[in-house]
């Protein structure tokens, strides 16, 4: 096992809006109705395109398989700006061009263009310029299968065909990309599972595109953290409180999370307490006086925590606090009982954090688009929902989402979600220290945690996270 980025990587993303196919569209029709011309916004993207590969894929053969609208157009672009930079480029079409823009472009591109049916021989590196953020339907098996043997290695732009822009579906055997390459923005497929996975490496080519003021989707990036000054105390950097129950050891997972994610002061409460490392830990028996305190900045539940009436007492006792909460694991289950509508009985902002499971029998199916699922059980549950998996994305109840980068596959191990629940009570108690809301403090936890799963490397165990955290935070 390597510890190097097997697992598909973004790479130099700064703009890290998320647009969807339709806000695309409007994002490039507001510059053509400020005068820009369709055709200069397509010269720009594929030379934008065209640099990136030339530095990339230096000296290989390429073959351009160019579709019928403006996707395709993008690939005469880089077919000509590929050529003049002295590379072999063969051009392959799939249709004639049928938009404006696309039509002019393969007239300035002066080479011969093959029909599809006529490749014989394919080239060391295939440029899937047949579908972008217009596809409508699902990729014709015998064209994925004609992409697979086109190249040796294979190049999207924008997005590989036969993904779905705004879900992140991808249906049939879709070949796999070396390198996509995004115009103008990131899409929700660049992020999403199944099609985030079909690319080793996604990259940006940046072109005028203008982000529109009120998306509301972008990437989770690194959280603007504040390091601790000398006029801190305990409270004033967040006291945790973390309510066990049948199995400790998932409590306590989250609670020495919580305090290597840089909380002040952090109690622990189960049902027998005894004396254990770490000793800064404060254990104490379960009773609601845990929560009388006034100093409490957050509160976490759910981990190690079953569907006793004793669990679901301590459950409602957390829910009558009017201080910030997150919800996971046995707590998600109890939840499902005591209806959604506790989630509004304080003002304080409640996260739940699901898994895939987790979320279904909270919320019902998910079905092939995660982010809209994900973004309605924020809005009906008045909470922010994590929904943990390849890619997390995260949801606040206004409508504002946020999705990760793909996470490191060895996080897949028991505990890690405890981690989580953790980091994310720490950051919400630390939400004044910050300076930031509950959405972006549960952004800041879940990038905490990724880098705390690269940084402990392959084969972790929920327990090397806790170590891994202290580094992570110090250099966030
Ligand atoms: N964003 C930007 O700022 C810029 C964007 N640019 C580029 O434009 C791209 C979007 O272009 P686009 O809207 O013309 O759609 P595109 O993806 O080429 O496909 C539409 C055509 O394909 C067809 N078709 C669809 N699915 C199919 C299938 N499965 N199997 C078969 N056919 C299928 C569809 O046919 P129809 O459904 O109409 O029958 C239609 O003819 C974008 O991804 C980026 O590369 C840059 O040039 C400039 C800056
Ligand atoms: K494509």
């Amino acid at each position: 096992m390597s510890a190097s980025h097997y697992w598909p990587q973004l790479e130099g993303i700064e703009q890290t809006a998320v647009l969807t196919a339709a806000e695309t569209r409007a994002a490039e029709q507001a510059l053509f109705d400020g005068g820009i011309a369709p055709i200069d916004l397509m010269e720009q993207a594929g030379q934008a395109a065209a640099a990136i590969i030339a530095e990339r894929f230096a000296g290989r053969t390429m073959l351009v398989a160019c579709g019928p609208g403006n996707n395709g157009g993008d690939g005469y672009v880089i077919a000509r700006a590929l050529a003049e930079r002295g590379f072999v480029v063969r051009v392959v079409a799939l249709a004639d061009p049928r938009t404006d823009s696309a039509k002019a472009m393969r007239a300035r591109w002066t080479g011969p263009v093959e029909a599809i049916a006529g490749v014989a021989e394919p080239a060391e590196v295939a440029i899937d310029a047949l579908f972008g953020s217009g596809q409508t339907r699902a990729l014709a098996p015998d064209l994925a299968q004609w992409l697979r043997a086109a190249g040796k290695q294979r190049i999207a732009i924008d997005l590989p065909s036969g993904t779905v822009t705004d879900t992140g579906a991808a249906e049939g055997d879709l070949p796999n990309n070396a390198l996509t390459i995004a115009i103008g923005a990131l899409k929700p497929a660049h992020l999403l599972l199944p099609a985030a996975t079909l690319s080793d490496r996604t990259v940006l080519a940046p072109i005028d595109l203008p982000i529109p003021a009120d998306h509301k989707l972008h990437l989770v990036t690194p959280p603007p953290l504040r390091d601790p000054h000398p006029g801190d105390n305990k409270y004033t950097r967040g006291k945790v409180v973390v309510i066990g129950g049948a199995m400790a050891g998932a409590a306590h997972l989250s609670a020495i999370a919580a305090m290597r994610s840089g909380a002040g002061y952090v109690e622990l409460a189960l049902d027998q307490t005894e004396t254990a490392t770490p000793y800064a830990l404060v254990r104490r028996l379960w009773n609601e006086t845990v929560l009388a305190d006034a100093r409490i900045s957050a509160i976490a539940i759910g981990p190690g925590l079953d569907d006793s009436a004793e669990s679901r007492a301590k459950l409602e006792a957390v829910l009558a606090v009017d201080r910030p909460a997150v919800l996971d694991a046995g707590a998600l289950a109890l939840l499902k009982t005591i209806g959604l509508d506790a989630l509004k009985r304080v003002a304080a902002p409640r996260v739940l954090t699901p898994h895939e499971g987790e979320f279904a029998r909270l919320f019902g199916r998910i079905g092939n688009d995660r982010l809209a699922a994900v973004r309605k059980a924020a809005e009906t549950s008045g909470a922010i929902v994590l929904l943990k998996g390849g890619s997390t994305v995260i949801a606040a109840p206004d409508g504002r989402a946020a999705i990760t980068e793909i996470a490191p596959p060895w996080l897949a191990t028991a505990g890690t979600g405890d981690v989580l629940t953790g980091i994310v009570a720490t950051m919400l108690a630390q939400m004044p220290v910050h300076g930031f809301d509950a959405f972006a403090a549960v952004q800041a936890a879940v990038w905490l945690h990724i880098r705390a799963a690269e940084r402990a490397g392959p084969v972790l165990i929920a327990d090397d996270l806790l170590f891994a955290l202290k580094t992570t935070v110090a250099k966030a």
